[in-house]
């Protein structure tokens, strides 16, 4: 078997002590561990103030993984991180032009690192090497590496949503990024909606057709493009789960509850998670049915994020306001009806919280997936689950087809449902709990792994399989 060799920006060397937070840092260290290989990518840590030019990789060995990463400078951290990616790709990608800032700067500092990746990592590849490239930071990592001579099989995987064509177009830089994608081999979106609105883009701008054997010909490249949503370590979350009464914190947590229902949402502090929307539905929720205050508390876990990005920091703001706001509404004495916590809280304990709480909310404005979704599901007791609430614009939406589907613009609508999630009979509860339990047991992130990396390793003459997640919705 050759070699796997994984790029991403962040790489969650392992710390003792220290939980890797954000989806793709958790889906992607249980795959690594189970197969081994190499992980290349950007510390999390800066150079020095003045040092511009970036060290060579650190390497460090645990668990059968290599982890080889470089600090990055405060520049390239500006124009390519905080910049690039975060300031455009990312608010575009999440259908939110209103959000995005362009600059040429930024746009030649995410190539300029691109290529710096491209340099470090190459004297440690091998000619079988099969490279897996992830997340908008890197799209155009293969360009620079074929650029470079390499030939070696390379799959990309998109974490977060593929815009439609109307969207992706405000992109001025557009055609470049598509024509990026096409130097991979295997092009992964997370859900069917995603490759629908990669089809529409590349027939609506004439870049290439779709082949009969089911990839697509773009910029003289045929490419595989398909739908692998992301998948959880299904059985070992729910065995956590279920022995979470000995860990202390859950335990406390249930103590400090007092029979109330737990309600709960755990999101980094995102504005693509919807978390202002949702504080407003719970205040509406307690303004219209009275006789759930007293009786119920909503826990939003939020550890911050990005926090250089402007758009963060002002989201802080209005998040703490409105969380402040609701609390000073509805308090008692003895009740506090929401509990907002910006910590990272370790997912042994996170899978006891989710246990525990008679709601899960999931209610982001757009996307990729959310695996706290699916994490709810796999934490829940199967005598007695908690009920979903799930945004119809997570890219979950498409697989857990027995959450209560809402609609997050919806204050209203949410609130609503809400309610009726905490009113729900343990009867319809286990029934749609049943369906989604089975649905991320089977497609969990062994699937996701094997799966992709069987068609990044098929040889290049073999048709590609299509439709290889069956779509609910
Ligand atoms: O590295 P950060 O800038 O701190 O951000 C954390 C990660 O956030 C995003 O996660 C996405 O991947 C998840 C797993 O596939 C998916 O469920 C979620 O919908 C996505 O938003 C981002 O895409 C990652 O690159 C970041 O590392
Ligand atoms: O305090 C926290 C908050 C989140 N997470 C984990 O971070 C991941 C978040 O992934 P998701 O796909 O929901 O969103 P992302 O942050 O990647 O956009 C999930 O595995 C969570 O369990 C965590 O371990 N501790």
């Amino acid at each position: 078997m050759s070699r796997l060799v994984v790029v991403s920006n962040r790489v969650p060397v392992p710390t003792p002590g220290v939980p890797p937070a954000g989806g793709l840092a958790v889906a992607l260290s249980g795959a690594m561990q189970a197969r081994g290989g190499l992980w290349f990518g950007w510390s999390g840590a800066k150079l020095p103030p003045g040092e511009t030019e970036p060290s060579e990789p650190q390497v460090t060995t645990a668990d059968g993984v290599t982890y080889a990463v470089i600090d990055l400078s405060e520049r390239d951290l500006d124009e390519y991180y905080a910049g690039f990616s975060n300031r455009m790709l990312w608010p575009l990608f999440h259908y939110r032009m209103e959000l995005t800032e362009f600059t040429r700067v930024s746009l030649s500092g995410y190539h300029r690192v691109n290529r710096l990746f491209a340099q470090r990592l190459a004297p440690m590849l091998k000619p079988d090497d099969v490279i897996w490239v992830h997340d908008y930071h890197l799209i155009p990592l293969a360009a620079e590496l074929r650029a470079m001579g390499f030939r070696n099989r390379m799959g990309f995987f998109l974490h977060i949503p593929f815009p439609p064509p109307d969207v992706l177009t405000a992109l001025p830089n557009h055609a470049d990024v598509v024509r990026s994608l096409a130097a991979y081999d295997v092009a992964g979106f997370q859900t069917p909606i995603d490759v629908e609105n990669f089809e529409t883009y590349v027939r609506r701008e004439r870049v290439g057709r779709r082949l009969p054997d089911g990839r697509f010909v773009a910029h003289g490249r045929a490419v595989t493009v398909e739908a692998f949503p992301v998948g959880i370590e299904t059985d070992a979350f729910a065995a956590v789960a279920a022995a979470s009464n000995r860990n202390a914190l859950v335990r406390r947590v249930r103590e400090s509850l007092s029979d109330r229902k737990l309600i709960i949402g755990v999101d980094r502090l995102d504005y693509s998670k919807g978390i202002a929307q949702r504080i407003q539905a719970y205040e509406t929720f307690l303004l219209l049915d009275p006789e759930w205050r007293g009786r119920c508390v909503y826990l939003q876990i939020t550890p911050k994020s990005r926090e250089e990005v402007p758009e963060y920091a002002a989201m802080e703001r209005e998040v703490a306001e409105l969380a402040g706001r609701v609390n000073g509404a509805y308090s008692e004495l003895d009740w506090t009806p929401l509990r907002y916590v910006n910590r990272t809280v370790g997912r042994n304990a996170l899978a006891g919280l989710y246990r525990q709480a008679a709601v899960g909310v999931v209610t982001p404005l757009r996307d990729g997936m959310n695996l706290v979704a699916k994490e709810y599901v796999a934490a829940q007791d199967p005598e007695n689950p908690g009920a979903l609430l799930l945004s119809r614009f997570a890219g979950a939406a498409a697989e857990l087809d027995g959450a209560l589907m809402t609609n997050p613009y919806d204050v209203d609508g949410t609130a609503g449902a809400l309610a009726r999630a905490l009113d729900m009979a343990v009867e319809e509860r286990r029934e749609r709990w049943s369906s989604m339990f089975r649905r991320i047991k089977e497609y969990d992130v062994t699937w996701w792994r094997e799966s992709f990396l069987e068609a990044l390793e098929k040889d290049d003459e073999a048709p590609p399989s299509t439709g290889r997640m069956a779509l609910v919705r």
